[in-house]
């Protein structure tokens, strides 16, 4: 076990007293029951935990020493729930619940009680603090406590907290981003995200796409500042919120990372999307058959322009989720495989950013929306790599032109 953090302030219990009754069970998250109380809590996120807790899982599993204790800090903590989902499912030996309200202290006291009642002293699976997440962050660091698993779950941009959350964790550990900032993620207003994220965002038919991607990007550029690189696990969208998240893992070495920092072109005159490098900055252009000029080109970035996940870490926690039982079932109206199968399918290398949209096909193609399916068939069939997305429910991701979509979307419509 790694010392339990001598500045731990919270679990008191005072003489005479009884320890904090846990709370009535309200809630439950995948068989862990727990009460959210006064505390911010959205039962729509359970899928962006259950990812979180997978990947924990796997990442536990595989560390170079499996015996090390496996530590875990919830940053900005609510109610407790992932906390006590680190501990419950993911096998964390020690998690520490953070939340800057210290009027939350009792229900996330009360729910970690659950899992374990009295920590006993020098032994305590949890500790709960009422910090700044940045303060608590840099403080760890300072005392060289380092977690395996980091977890930032903030209203609005999760800019400021990077660079303190990769300080506190250990090299090859995973954090866990969560932005809800979509004004500026999604480009209303380039000046907005430039000034939060670094990155001048205009808007592209694929803005929550970019929205993951500019958080990956600020990722990758702070762990490239301290000398490291990132590589996402996965990064998921959710519809409701809206909400961007990504795990994203810290490895050693700077120059990997930065070779996925750079810019996506759109061209609205044909529809295509490409990446340029830092040092391509002077030879954007699209280069179609279409007469192209500068206002039919759109450059967003910097931001990530490599992978959205990690195929085989999703393949692995596509299989956990499946073995647990977790993978058809869905209280919040995704199934795991469902949204695990499209994450692997996304994850194929030949896919350049970005999707296209059926509406924008059929309104090009002069024809009715074509059925998703039959598209990414037809175009499969003609050789280029086609899915769904995750991100956009309407859209199809593809490397073939545009205007082979096109010419599919009237194949499609004269068959029918
Ligand atoms: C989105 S909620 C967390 C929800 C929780 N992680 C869950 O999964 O249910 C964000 C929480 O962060 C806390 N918070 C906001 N700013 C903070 C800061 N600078 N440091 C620590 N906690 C903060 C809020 O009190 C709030 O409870």
């Amino acid at each position: 076990m790694a010392s339990a953090p001598a500045a731990a302030p919270a679990v008191t219990f005072q003489p005479g007293r009884r320890a904090p009754l846990p709370p009535r069970c309200t809630h439950s998250e995948r068989g862990v029951s727990f009460d959210p109380g006064s505390a911010f809590y959205r039962s729509d996120s359970a899928p962006g935990r259950d990812l979180a807790v997978l990947a924990a899982t796997l990442h536990r599993r595989r560390r170079p020493d499996p015996s090390a204790p496996f530590l875990c800090l919830d940053a900005m903590c609510g109610s407790g729930v992932r906390a006590l989902r680190y501990l419950a499912q993911a096998g964390a030996d020690f998690v520490w619940a953070n939340d800057a309200s210290d009027a939350l202290h009792p229900v996330i006291v009360g729910n970690l009680s659950r899992f374990e009642p009295v920590p006993p002293e020098g032994q305590r699976r949890w500790v709960v603090s009422h910090l700044d997440a940045t303060r608590l962050l840099a403080e760890r660091y300072l005392r060289r406590e380092y977690f395996d698993v980091i977890d930032v779950d903030s209203f609005g941009s999760e800019a400021e907290y990077i660079r303190a959350a990769f300080l506190a964790l250990k090299i090859g550990g995973l954090l866990y981003l969560t932005s809800t900032d979509w004004r500026s993620a999604r480009g209303y207003g380039g000046k907005c995200s430039l000034s939060s994220y670094g990155a001048y965002v205009l808007p592209v038919p694929y803005p929550n796409e970019i929205g993951l991607r500019m958080l990956l990007g600020g990722a990758a550029r702070e762990a490239a500042m301290l000398g490291f690189h990132i590589k996402p696990v996965f990064s998921y969208y959710a519809y409701h919120g809206p909400i961007f998240r990504a795990m994203v893992q810290l490895c050693h070495g700077k120059e990997d990372g930065i070779s996925n920092y750079g810019f996506i072109c759109h061209c609205k005159s044909c529809g295509q999307s490409q990446t340029f490098g830092f040092d391509e900055l002077g030879q954007i252009s699209c280069g179609c058959a279409n007469r192209t000029d500068a206002t039919s080109i759109t450059v967003v970035g910097p931001l990530w322009t490599g992978p959205l996940h990690d195929r085989s870490s999703i393949t692995e926690m596509l299989n956990l989720a499946v073995e647990w039982g977790w993978a058809h079932t869905s209280e919040n109206g995704v199934t795991l495989e469902k949204l695990l199968g499209t994450m692997i399918e996304e994850s194929d290398p030949r896919l350049p950013p970005g999707y296209i949209r059926l509406d924008e096909i059929a309104s090009r193609a002069k024809v009715n929306s074509p059925p998703l399916g039959t598209l990414i068939h037809s175009l499969q069939k003609e050789g280029y790599a086609a899915c769904r997305s995750h991100i956009g429910a309407n859209a199809v991701k593809t490397n073939s032109p545009i205007s082979s979509c096109i010419v599919v979307a009237r194949e499609i419509r004269n068959l029918r």
